[in-house]
């Protein structure tokens, strides 16, 4: 059973009496431990198919799927459930709280998810997470920094120690690489990859620029609001 799958998705924006149809029937699915790249022009809708996947937004019609599952029709408590324990999820703008440390920032999931008692019960043990995982990405030494005292390529980091800390099986990246100088994305690239193949995490990430879809297991290319191809990549 695949991890995750879109099965006739649609999604039309409304502006005023403009409408916008960006997804016309997407399909397509991911197996666990795969490390897919979602790509296509400006404006093919990637980012809409993202939020859509991270159940941020319903589609107008069709199905998401996630261990069989529908996830695309969740009351918002269940929704907020899958997201918190499951899916971690990673933006261009790193969406950091400015006035929490870099750790502090990294431990937000688990405070979400056991609230402040259950969060203070264990937090010898999170925190001690929360600072290998930052030491994983090469900020150990950046652990007590607040956002504004980090670097772009550090906060994007960072926002990935943070998606991680409630090991999810399933990290959604929208253009985890953006805003980055090429060695920068390179690395936050090599990264992904790394705990991909370390611990199975299976990665969905959105993409315009080659070198990273080139990196990743298989493309799914969006052309005209449908998915032109899911070409298979050499191991
Ligand atoms: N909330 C909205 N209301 C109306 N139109 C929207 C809305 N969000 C996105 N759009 C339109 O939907 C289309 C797809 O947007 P989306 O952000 O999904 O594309 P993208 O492929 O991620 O683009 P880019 O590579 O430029 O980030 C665009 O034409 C955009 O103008």
């Amino acid at each position: 059973m695949p991890l995750l799958q879109a099965i006739d998705v649609r999604k039309t924006y409304h502006k005023g009496a403009t409408q916008v149809p960006v997804l016309r029937g997407v399909d397509f699915s991911v197996d666990a431990g795969e490390l897919v790249a979602i790509t296509g022009q400006s404006g093919s809708g990637k980012s809409t198919l993202l939020h859509l996947l991270a159940t941020l937004d319903r589609p107008d019609s069709g199905e998401v799927r996630y261990e069989g599952a529908r996830i695309d029709n969740l009351r918002t408590a269940a929704r907020d459930r899958l997201r918190n324990r499951q899916i971690g999820m990673i933006f261009q703008a790193y969406h950091l709280l400015p006035e929490l440390s870099a750790l502090e920032n990294v431990l937000t999931p688990v405070m979400l998810r056991y609230g402040l008692a259950g969060y203070w019960r264990r937090r010898a043990a999170f925190r001690q997470r929360a600072s290998e995982l930052l030491e994983r990405v090469g900020l150990g030494p950046r652990a007590a920094h607040k956002p504004r005292e980090l670097s772009g390529g550090e906060m994007q980091r960072t926002a990935i120690a943070r998606a991680l800390m409630a090991e999810p099986k399933l990290l959604l990246a929208d253009e985890p690489t953006g805003n980055l100088d090429q060695t920068t994305g390179q690395g936050v690239l090599k990264i992904l990859r790394e705990l991909n193949q370390e611990t199975g995490l299976t990665v969905i990430l959105v993409t315009h620029d080659g070198e990273v879809s080139a990196a990743a297991d298989r493309t799914v290319s969006l052309v005209d609001g449908r998915v032109a191809d899911g070409r298979l990549r050499a191991a």
